[in-house]
């Protein structure tokens, strides 16, 4: 299926999914702000600070002109940072108002806004209006930028407020390697993949601790409750939390050595300091930021969330890990399943 595609964000989720799209036939537009990696994606077809070793396709146009980026296309599909997707969709919106044009609206970044507390597909239903947008769909999943770019088996899971989209959507990204599932729970995808982040930050600090499998296991199954808790809160689907975007994400984030949040927690956990951290990754670390926009939503909602409370007073109260390990494992004894 030939469809005319805005993919904005050339990091390297959205260089990648942008290969995919022109992979399967759809003529792609991949937006970046910045001009040294536009004229790099043009000229090279690299993007060498975010895919190492990789050539993409000729076809993929690079363009740092927004307007230019989404003139005529069916779908325009975010991949920037979650904190800087509310002021990319306001420019968006304007474009769009100004041409009336009317489009399905993808995302695929993980995080919670951290000042509203929103997820993304509220900021974006909030920025564009809905005489300018057909659907806002979620695309999430366990799929590692640079796995899927080598064509590892990855699936991935579509979640839309229109199935009409969500199935059209599906057709868009399929592929040998890529296979895509719909659902229509938008809340359960995008708390799945914006807190699955927070715990692959706490596997990483237990690996830089020296920490082992069992205790790897132990915060990947206790993270999952406390996501579930949250999202179940909010009117997801429980079920949701078992499928790909759900525990399929969390066991690739938490365990991958590929993960940023993960490599971010291993230095933490090996006596790095947060800023020192961020400045070494010199990518999005979405944890960071969705710790403390999760820690303030259990608070308001008065769900248990230990684990993301834990992480957020060593992140942001300068808490010792190993003291907040010992807190966690020393509280009072209690029923698994709530
Ligand atoms: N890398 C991965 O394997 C996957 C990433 N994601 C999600 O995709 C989203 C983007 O992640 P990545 O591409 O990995 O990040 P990245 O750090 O590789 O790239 C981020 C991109 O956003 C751009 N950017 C930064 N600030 C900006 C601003 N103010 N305005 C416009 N553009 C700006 C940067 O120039 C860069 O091109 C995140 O939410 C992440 O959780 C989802 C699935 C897989
Ligand atoms: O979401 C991801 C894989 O599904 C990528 O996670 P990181 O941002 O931690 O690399």
């Amino acid at each position: 299926m030939t469809k005319e595609i805005a993919v904005l964000g050339a990091g390297s989720w959205g260089s990648v999914l942008a290969g995919i799209l022109d992979e399967n036939g759809s003529n792609v537009k991949l937006w970046s702000y910045n001009k040294d990696q536009v004229k790099e994606l043009n000229e090279q077809h690299t993007n060498s600070k975010y895919i190492k070793d990789y050539t993409f396709s000729k076809s993929i146009k690079a363009t740092n002109d927004l307007g230019e980026a989404i003139e005529d296309v069916d779908y325009i599909l975010f991949v920037v940072p979650t904190q800087v997707t509310r002021s990319v969709a306001r420019q968006v919106s304007a474009i769009l108002k100004e041409r009336h044009q009317w489009v399905n609206i993808i995302h695929a970044s993980k995080g919670i806004e951290e000042k509203t507390y929103s997820r993304l597909s509220q900021v974006l239903a909030q920025e564009i209006a809905p005489e300018n947008r057909k659907s806002i769909s979620v695309l999430s999943g366990p799929s590692q930028a640079e796995d899927v770019v080598t064509k590892d088996i990855t699936l991935v899971t579509v979640a839309s407020d229109n199935q009409k989209a969500a199935k059209e959507i599906q057709s868009l990204f399929m592929n040998h390697y890529f296979r895509v599932y719909t659902s229509d729970d938008v809340i359960g995808v995008e708390i799945g993949a914006a807190l699955k982040n927070i715990i692959a930050l706490g596997a990483g600090a237990l690996y830089g601790l020296g920490y082992k499998d069992n205790a790897k296991a132990a915060l990947i199954t206790r993270g999952l409750a406390e996501i579930s808790r949250l999202g179940t809160s909010f009117g997801a689907n429980p079920l949701t939390f078992i499928g790909l975007s759900g525990v399929g994400d969390l066991i690739v984030t938490a365990t991958s050595s590929n993960s940023r949040n993960w490599r971010a927690g291993n230095e933490l956990g090996r006596g790095e300091s947060l800023d020192q951290v961020i400045k070494n990754m010199g990518m999005v670390i979405e944890g960071i930021a969705t710790t403390r926009a999760a820690y303030q939503l259990s608070k308001q909602r008065g769900v248990e969330m230990p684990i993301t409370s834990a992480i957020y007073h060593v992140l942001y109260d300068g808490a010792d890990i190993k003291e907040t390990i010992n807190q966690l494992m020393t509280r009072e004894g209690r029923s698994e399943i709530e």
